[in-house]
């Protein structure tokens, strides 16, 4: 005897958690795995390594082929949402523009999209940083913006308490005060509430797509495991989705398995200034740039920092000269530039399974990180700093693509139903969907996407998504 479940979730993200507490809300009888671990706002790692070894797949050091470009992405029950930042922006219409005319999916417009987006946002505590929020390296940002004529626009983030001032940097590790809105403590709380199971610290490792049922193998605590749904969504982000997908056999039916993958990189710019910034200190990010100027040649730039120990990995070398650079830490100011990459990547995987990420930087998207640092060096020598610090690492957090939403299944993986082509019972709403690099932060955008897929998923299963799913009898025989 086995256990069916309407439908298996797999991945915590922003996709997994709105999809799980939607179809929850309906009635359905829904498992969520998540190969990370559940931590909660009292066991987060407080030390900064600690936290990338155990919270971030590969210990936060996933690389392209050419090691040219280091992933970032959550592993743990609540995924990128745990360790990410949590700045909300809606897409403008230049991204969703883009998108149509790749696709012709005619939902990818600010106009239809507004629904989900005031849905999603009504279950979140959404908080614009105030002045009274900045820091110096804010306040250095905004003086250097004025000065150069250039257009800046406070960050709005996901945020409850954080308490005066915003006075606590350790995020990417963590809410230790469950103020930051990750889907933890948001749409999966509220999941649970309506009956959601989760089974955490269990990697998929296979999806086999039958007539009526899904069987999702993968192990748990070194025990290879088998579970059921009548339908699976697959939420485990770009790389994770992927690989699934790859690893279950998917691309022999879906050629475009793996294309289209954009990572926005980002370059930290680190200046040094005679006076104390302690950028370490109170809201770790705040202003970001608005000007339209920018935005056409494909780069945004955000004020931002890191703990020590992040920052001295940005410094290439060692010895004297590196450890002279780290006592001035108190002194450094901090801007980021993130562009909208140009040229996509394929995600492919070895014999074994294991990932290999094709992506580099084509001249087109030098040309917009160097326009981008000219910008920042500009801001920095107008503020009298000492020196600016262009580090060479490259860093891409916003992971997307690899299972493209399109009409076609010649070029595409999902369509516009969330449905993977050729496969009605396996669905995917999250970031691996995305055509092509928007050049807005994502996670708001795959939420209000992982609602529109909610409700074809419901329509699918003739549910409206105020109605409520009469699940059938949640055991019974299986035969895979
Ligand atoms: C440091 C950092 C800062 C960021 N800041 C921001 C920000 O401020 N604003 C913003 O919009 N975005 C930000 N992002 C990006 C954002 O977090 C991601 O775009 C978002 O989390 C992607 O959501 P998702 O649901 O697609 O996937 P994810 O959040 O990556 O969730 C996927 C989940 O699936 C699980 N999974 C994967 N494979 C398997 C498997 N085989 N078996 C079981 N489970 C699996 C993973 O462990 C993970 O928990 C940031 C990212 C990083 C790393």
């Amino acid at each position: 005897m086995a256990d069916i479940y309407d439908f298996v979730i797999i991945g915590s993200g922003p996709s997994g958690g709105v999809l799980a507490y939607n179809l929850c809300k309906a009635g359905a009888r829904v498992l969520m795995l998540e190969a990370g671990k559940a931590h909660s706002a009292k066991t987060f790692p407080r030390n900064e390594m600690t936290a990338n070894a155990s919270l971030m797949w590969s210990g936060g050091m996933d690389t392209s082929t050419d090691a040219g470009l280091l992933f970032l992405r959550g592993k743990v029950l609540g995924g990128g949402s745990i360790i990410n930042q949590c700045l909300l922006d809606r897409f403008d219409d230049n991204a969703f523009d883009d998108w149509r005319a790749r696709t012709g999916v005619d939902f990818y417009s600010s106009s239809t999209m507004s629904r989900h987006y005031d849905e999603v946002e009504s279950h979140l505590a959404l908080h614009t940083m105030e002045k009274c929020d900045w820091n110096r390296n804010a306040e250095l940002y905004v003086e250097g913006f004025d000065k150069c004529g250039m257009e800046w626009a406070p960050l709005r983030r996901g945020q409850s308490n954080c308490g005066q001032g915003n006075d606590c940097v350790v995020c990417l590790g963590g809410c230790p005060r469950d103020s930051k809105q990750s889907s933890l403590v948001t749409f999966i709380k509220k999941a649970q509430q309506h009956g959601l199971e989760i089974e955490t610290e269990f990697n998929v490792s296979q999806i086999i797509h039958g007539t009526n049922l899904v069987t999702v193998y993968g192990d748990q605590y070194g025990a290879a495991r088998q579970v059921y749904g009548r339908r699976c969504i697959v939420a485990g982000g770009a790389l994770g989705s992927t690989q699934m997908l790859l690893k279950s056999g998917f691309k022999d039916k879906l050629p475009g398995l793996g294309s289209n993958f954009t990572c926005h990189p980002q370059f930290m710019n680190i200046a040094l200034f005679d006076e104390i910034v302690d950028a370490h200190k109170g809201a770790f990010q705040s202003v970001k740039s608005q000007d339209p100027r920018f935005r056409q040649q494909g780069f945004k730039l955000e004020n931002v920092f890191a703990g020590p120990i992040a920052v001295s990995l940005l410094k290439p070398g060692f010895g004297l000269d590196h450890q002279r650079f780290m006592q001035k830490y108190r002194n450094m100011a901090c801007i980021e530039v993130a562009i909208r990459d140009a040229t996509a990547g394929t995600i492919n995987i070895d014999k074994s399974g294991r990932l290999k990420i094709k992506k580099t930087m084509a001249d087109a998207d030098w040309q917009r990180a160097n326009a981008g640092i000219r910008v920042v060096e500009t801001l920095f020598n107008s503020l009298g700093a000492r020196d600016v610090m262009k580090s060479p690492i490259k860093i891409g957090l916003h992971l997307m693509g690899g299972c493209t939403l399109g009409k076609d299944g010649r070029n595409s993986v999902v369509n516009e139903h969330f449905q993977v082509h050729d496969h009605p019972n396996v669905f995917i709403a999250d970031s691996s969907i995305f055509p092509s690099a928007p050049g807005i932060n994502p996670s708001l955008s795959i939420m209000a996407l992982a609602h529109k897929a909610s409700e074809h998923i419901l329509a699918e299963c003739g549910v409206s998504s105020t109605a409520k799913i009469k699940s059938k009898s949640p055991v019974v025989e299986v035969q895979p």
